[in-house]
Protein backbone atom coordinates (compact mmCIF):
# COMPACT_ATOMS: atom_id res chain seq x y z
CA UNK A 1 0.00 0.00 0.00
CA UNK A 2 1.43 3.63 -0.74
CA UNK A 3 1.72 6.06 1.36
CA UNK A 4 -0.75 7.93 -0.29
CA UNK A 5 -3.47 5.44 0.43
CA UNK A 6 -2.68 5.16 3.86
CA UNK A 7 -2.24 8.72 4.98
CA UNK A 8 -3.60 10.60 2.16
CA UNK A 9 -0.76 12.52 1.17
CA UNK A 10 1.91 12.31 -1.32
CA UNK A 11 5.15 13.08 -0.09
CA UNK A 12 7.88 13.40 -2.42
CA UNK A 13 5.40 16.18 -3.90
CA UNK A 14 7.16 18.59 -5.40
CA UNK A 15 4.84 20.95 -6.21
CA UNK A 16 1.73 20.80 -3.72
CA UNK A 17 -1.11 23.22 -4.46
CA UNK A 18 -3.90 23.18 -1.74
CA UNK A 19 -7.49 24.64 -2.20
CA UNK A 20 -5.59 27.37 -3.69
CA UNK A 21 -7.81 30.54 -4.63
CA UNK A 22 -6.64 33.44 -6.80
CA UNK A 23 -8.93 36.48 -7.28
CA UNK A 24 -8.09 39.22 -9.63
CA UNK A 25 -9.46 43.09 -8.47
CA UNK A 26 -11.57 43.68 -5.72
CA UNK A 27 -15.17 44.51 -4.73
CA UNK A 28 -17.24 45.00 -7.96
CA UNK A 29 -14.37 44.29 -10.23
CA UNK A 30 -13.24 41.23 -8.30
CA UNK A 31 -12.77 37.92 -10.81
CA UNK A 32 -12.41 34.46 -9.23
CA UNK A 33 -9.96 33.06 -11.97
CA UNK A 34 -9.19 30.07 -9.98
CA UNK A 35 -11.46 28.27 -6.60
CA UNK A 36 -9.67 25.94 -4.57
CA UNK A 37 -7.41 23.92 -6.99
CA UNK A 38 -5.66 21.20 -5.17
CA UNK A 39 -3.42 19.20 -6.99
CA UNK A 40 0.45 17.26 -6.21
CA UNK A 41 3.38 17.29 -8.71
CA UNK A 42 5.46 14.55 -7.89
CA UNK A 43 9.09 14.67 -8.39
CA UNK A 44 9.50 13.63 -12.04
CA UNK A 45 6.19 13.72 -13.42
CA UNK A 46 4.90 15.37 -16.54
CA UNK A 47 1.36 17.18 -16.02
CA UNK A 48 -0.51 18.44 -18.68
CA UNK A 49 -2.83 20.97 -17.61
CA UNK A 50 -6.10 21.48 -19.74
CA UNK A 51 -9.48 23.56 -19.77
CA UNK A 52 -11.45 25.85 -21.79
CA UNK A 53 -10.02 29.32 -22.23
CA UNK A 54 -10.06 31.80 -19.38
CA UNK A 55 -10.28 28.46 -16.89
CA UNK A 56 -6.69 30.19 -15.27
CA UNK A 57 -4.26 27.78 -16.41
CA UNK A 58 -1.86 30.28 -17.13
CA UNK A 59 -2.89 31.86 -13.82
CA UNK A 60 -2.15 28.75 -12.18
CA UNK A 61 1.22 28.43 -13.96
CA UNK A 62 2.52 32.12 -13.00
CA UNK A 63 1.33 31.28 -9.41
CA UNK A 64 3.61 28.20 -9.40
CA UNK A 65 6.46 30.60 -10.97
CA UNK A 66 5.81 32.91 -8.22
CA UNK A 67 4.96 35.81 -10.47
CA UNK A 68 2.17 36.38 -9.20
CA UNK A 69 0.00 35.35 -5.04
CA UNK A 70 -2.34 33.39 -4.71
CA UNK A 71 -5.41 34.64 -3.05
CA UNK A 72 -5.74 31.80 -0.49
CA UNK A 73 -4.98 28.52 -0.01
CA UNK A 74 -1.49 27.34 0.22
CA UNK A 75 1.30 26.36 -2.85
CA UNK A 76 4.22 24.87 -1.43
CA UNK A 77 7.09 24.09 -4.15
CA UNK A 78 10.36 23.29 -1.35
CA UNK A 79 12.35 25.91 -2.55
CA UNK A 80 13.03 24.51 -5.76
CA UNK A 81 13.44 26.39 -8.56
CA UNK A 82 11.66 26.94 -11.49
CA UNK A 83 11.57 27.61 -15.18
CA UNK A 84 9.23 29.18 -17.53
CA UNK A 85 8.63 28.46 -21.37
CA UNK A 86 5.72 30.47 -23.24
CA UNK A 87 4.47 29.87 -26.55
CA UNK A 88 6.30 32.83 -27.76
CA UNK A 89 10.36 32.26 -27.45
CA UNK A 90 11.06 35.78 -26.36
CA UNK A 91 14.43 35.50 -27.31
CA UNK A 92 16.54 39.28 -27.59
CA UNK A 93 16.72 40.03 -31.21
CA UNK A 94 19.96 41.50 -30.90
CA UNK A 95 21.54 38.64 -29.24
CA UNK A 96 22.81 35.22 -31.03
CA UNK A 97 21.81 32.31 -29.97
CA UNK A 98 24.41 31.54 -27.47
CA UNK A 99 23.77 34.98 -26.43
CA UNK A 100 20.46 33.95 -25.67
CA UNK A 101 21.42 31.02 -23.79
CA UNK A 102 24.21 32.13 -21.91
CA UNK A 103 21.66 35.06 -20.82
CA UNK A 104 20.21 32.92 -17.31
CA UNK A 105 24.04 31.65 -16.85
CA UNK A 106 25.45 35.32 -16.88
CA UNK A 107 22.70 36.46 -13.95
CA UNK A 108 24.25 33.15 -11.83
CA UNK A 109 27.61 34.33 -12.07
CA UNK A 110 28.79 31.75 -14.66
CA UNK A 111 32.39 33.09 -16.13
CA UNK A 112 32.93 33.69 -19.87
CA UNK A 113 34.73 30.16 -20.15
CA UNK A 114 32.17 28.33 -18.71
CA UNK A 115 29.11 29.98 -19.99
CA UNK A 116 30.71 29.21 -23.28
CA UNK A 117 31.35 25.84 -22.43
CA UNK A 118 27.95 25.11 -20.86
CA UNK A 119 25.92 27.26 -23.46
CA UNK A 120 27.63 24.81 -26.49
CA UNK A 121 26.29 21.65 -24.25
CA UNK A 122 22.25 23.36 -24.01
CA UNK A 123 22.59 23.62 -27.48
CA UNK A 124 23.55 20.53 -27.70
CA UNK A 125 20.48 18.76 -26.23
CA UNK A 126 18.28 20.58 -27.66
CA UNK A 127 20.06 19.75 -31.13
CA UNK A 128 20.97 23.39 -32.29
CA UNK A 129 24.82 22.56 -32.67
CA UNK A 130 25.73 24.51 -35.94
CA UNK A 131 23.33 27.57 -35.22
CA UNK A 132 25.42 28.68 -32.34
CA UNK A 133 25.53 32.16 -33.99
CA UNK A 134 22.81 33.19 -35.93
CA UNK A 135 20.06 35.62 -34.56
CA UNK A 136 17.01 34.74 -33.81
CA UNK A 137 15.16 36.31 -37.06
CA UNK A 138 17.23 33.37 -39.26
CA UNK A 139 15.70 30.32 -37.43
CA UNK A 140 12.21 29.01 -38.13
CA UNK A 141 9.77 28.90 -35.13
CA UNK A 142 10.53 25.50 -34.25
CA UNK A 143 14.47 26.46 -33.86
CA UNK A 144 13.60 29.71 -31.92
CA UNK A 145 11.63 27.04 -29.40
CA UNK A 146 14.56 24.96 -29.22
CA UNK A 147 16.64 27.99 -28.20
CA UNK A 148 13.92 29.06 -25.18
CA UNK A 149 14.13 25.57 -24.17
CA UNK A 150 18.05 25.57 -24.10
CA UNK A 151 17.26 28.79 -22.30
CA UNK A 152 15.03 27.50 -19.49
CA UNK A 153 17.88 24.78 -19.42
CA UNK A 154 20.20 26.99 -18.84
CA UNK A 155 17.99 27.79 -15.19
CA UNK A 156 18.85 24.50 -13.80
CA UNK A 157 15.42 24.44 -12.80
CA UNK A 158 13.71 21.19 -11.46
CA UNK A 159 10.92 22.08 -12.12
CA UNK A 160 9.82 23.62 -15.67
CA UNK A 161 7.14 25.16 -16.37
CA UNK A 162 5.51 25.21 -19.80
CA UNK A 163 2.43 27.50 -21.01
CA UNK A 164 1.48 25.95 -24.63
CA UNK A 165 5.08 25.90 -25.73
CA UNK A 166 4.27 24.40 -29.17
CA UNK A 167 0.83 26.12 -29.74
CA UNK A 168 2.48 28.32 -32.79
CA UNK A 169 4.17 25.81 -34.63
CA UNK A 170 2.45 23.47 -37.45
CA UNK A 171 1.85 19.57 -36.64
CA UNK A 172 5.05 17.76 -37.99
CA UNK A 173 7.73 20.25 -36.34
CA UNK A 174 5.79 20.03 -32.88
CA UNK A 175 5.49 16.47 -33.51
CA UNK A 176 9.36 16.22 -33.53
CA UNK A 177 9.58 18.46 -30.01
CA UNK A 178 7.33 16.68 -28.68
CA UNK A 179 9.80 13.95 -28.79
CA UNK A 180 13.00 15.96 -28.24
CA UNK A 181 10.90 17.53 -24.77
CA UNK A 182 10.16 13.97 -23.97
CA UNK A 183 14.17 12.83 -24.04
CA UNK A 184 15.35 15.81 -22.17
CA UNK A 185 12.61 15.16 -19.76
CA UNK A 186 13.65 11.91 -19.17
CA UNK A 187 17.28 12.18 -19.47
CA UNK A 188 17.44 15.33 -16.73
CA UNK A 189 14.91 13.93 -14.54
CA UNK A 190 12.51 17.34 -14.97
CA UNK A 191 9.18 17.95 -13.40
CA UNK A 192 7.09 19.23 -16.24
CA UNK A 193 3.59 21.24 -15.38
CA UNK A 194 2.60 21.78 -19.59
CA UNK A 195 -0.16 23.82 -20.36
CA UNK A 196 -1.96 23.20 -23.65
CA UNK A 197 -5.26 23.61 -25.71
CA UNK A 198 -4.57 20.53 -27.64
CA UNK A 199 -6.11 16.90 -26.06
CA UNK A 200 -3.96 15.08 -27.97
CA UNK A 201 -0.96 16.94 -26.81
CA UNK A 202 -1.55 16.08 -23.52
CA UNK A 203 -2.08 12.18 -23.89
CA UNK A 204 0.88 12.56 -26.18
CA UNK A 205 2.90 13.61 -23.62
CA UNK A 206 1.32 13.77 -20.14
CA UNK A 207 2.09 11.12 -17.12
CA UNK A 208 -1.46 12.48 -15.86
CA UNK A 209 -3.77 14.95 -17.69
CA UNK A 210 -5.37 17.18 -15.31
CA UNK A 211 -8.95 19.31 -16.71
CA UNK A 212 -9.91 22.04 -15.13
CA UNK A 213 -13.48 23.55 -15.34
CA UNK A 214 -14.92 26.57 -17.13
CA UNK A 215 -13.96 30.05 -14.96
CA UNK A 216 -13.82 29.57 -12.44
CA UNK A 217 -11.02 26.94 -12.87
CA UNK A 218 -11.38 23.82 -10.23
CA UNK A 219 -9.88 20.56 -10.97
CA UNK A 220 -12.37 18.56 -12.64
CA UNK A 221 -10.74 15.49 -13.43
CA UNK A 222 -7.46 13.75 -13.13
CA UNK A 223 -6.64 11.18 -15.53
CA UNK A 224 -3.44 8.73 -15.26
CA UNK A 225 -2.38 8.36 -18.55
CA UNK A 226 -0.57 4.73 -18.49
CA UNK A 227 0.22 4.01 -22.19
CA UNK A 228 3.68 2.65 -22.81
CA UNK A 229 6.13 5.59 -24.22
CA UNK A 230 7.31 6.58 -26.51
CA UNK A 231 4.00 7.82 -28.02
CA UNK A 232 2.62 8.44 -31.22
CA UNK A 233 0.53 11.28 -31.35
CA UNK A 234 -1.71 9.66 -33.91
CA UNK A 235 -1.62 6.24 -32.64
CA UNK A 236 -5.16 4.64 -31.95
CA UNK A 237 -4.39 4.36 -27.88
CA UNK A 238 -3.50 8.12 -27.89
CA UNK A 239 -6.81 9.23 -30.18
CA UNK A 240 -9.26 7.13 -28.02
CA UNK A 241 -8.13 8.20 -24.71
CA UNK A 242 -8.15 12.13 -26.15
CA UNK A 243 -11.76 11.63 -27.37
CA UNK A 244 -12.91 10.62 -24.14
CA UNK A 245 -11.28 13.22 -22.52
CA UNK A 246 -12.60 15.93 -25.18
CA UNK A 247 -16.12 14.45 -24.64
CA UNK A 248 -15.55 15.65 -20.54
CA UNK A 249 -14.34 18.97 -21.82
CA UNK A 250 -17.07 19.56 -24.24
CA UNK A 251 -19.57 18.53 -21.42
CA UNK A 252 -17.62 21.12 -19.37
CA UNK A 253 -18.20 23.73 -21.68
CA UNK A 254 -21.68 22.79 -22.76
CA UNK A 255 -22.29 23.39 -18.74
CA UNK A 256 -20.84 25.82 -18.19
CA UNK A 257 -22.74 27.83 -21.54
CA UNK A 258 -26.30 26.68 -20.31
N1 LIG B 1 -3.63 40.06 -14.47
C1 LIG B 1 -4.93 39.84 -14.58
N2 LIG B 1 -5.82 40.76 -14.15
C2 LIG B 1 -7.15 40.54 -14.22
N3 LIG B 1 -7.71 39.42 -14.72
C3 LIG B 1 -6.88 38.48 -15.19
C4 LIG B 1 -5.45 38.64 -15.14
N4 LIG B 1 -4.88 37.52 -15.67
C5 LIG B 1 -5.90 36.71 -16.03
N5 LIG B 1 -7.10 37.28 -15.74
C6 LIG B 1 -8.42 36.68 -15.94
O1 LIG B 1 -8.43 35.44 -15.24
C7 LIG B 1 -9.11 34.44 -16.00
C8 LIG B 1 -8.17 33.28 -16.24
O2 LIG B 1 -7.16 33.70 -17.17
P1 LIG B 1 -5.99 32.74 -17.66
O3 LIG B 1 -5.19 33.49 -18.66
O4 LIG B 1 -5.31 32.17 -16.50
O5 LIG B 1 -6.80 31.57 -18.38
P2 LIG B 1 -6.30 30.45 -19.39
O6 LIG B 1 -7.05 29.21 -19.02
O7 LIG B 1 -4.82 30.38 -19.40
O8 LIG B 1 -6.82 31.03 -20.77
P3 LIG B 1 -6.39 30.67 -22.27
O9 LIG B 1 -6.61 29.21 -22.41
O10 LIG B 1 -7.34 31.46 -23.11
O11 LIG B 1 -4.96 31.07 -22.43
C9 LIG B 1 -9.58 35.12 -17.28
O12 LIG B 1 -10.93 35.50 -17.11
C10 LIG B 1 -8.69 36.33 -17.40
O13 LIG B 1 -9.35 37.38 -18.07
Amino acid sequence: MSILETTGVRTDAVVRIENVSKTYGSGSNALLALDRVSLDVEKGEFVCLLGASGCGKSTLLSLVAGLDQISSGTLEIGGRKVALMFQEAALFPWLSVTGNVELPLRLQGLGKAERRKRAEELLEVVRLNGFADKRPHELSGGMRQRVALARALAQNADVLLMDEPFGALDAMTRDILHDELERIWREQNLTVLFVTHNVREAVRLGDRVILLSSRPGRVIEDFPIQHARPRRIDSPEVSGQAAEITDRLRAEVARHAS
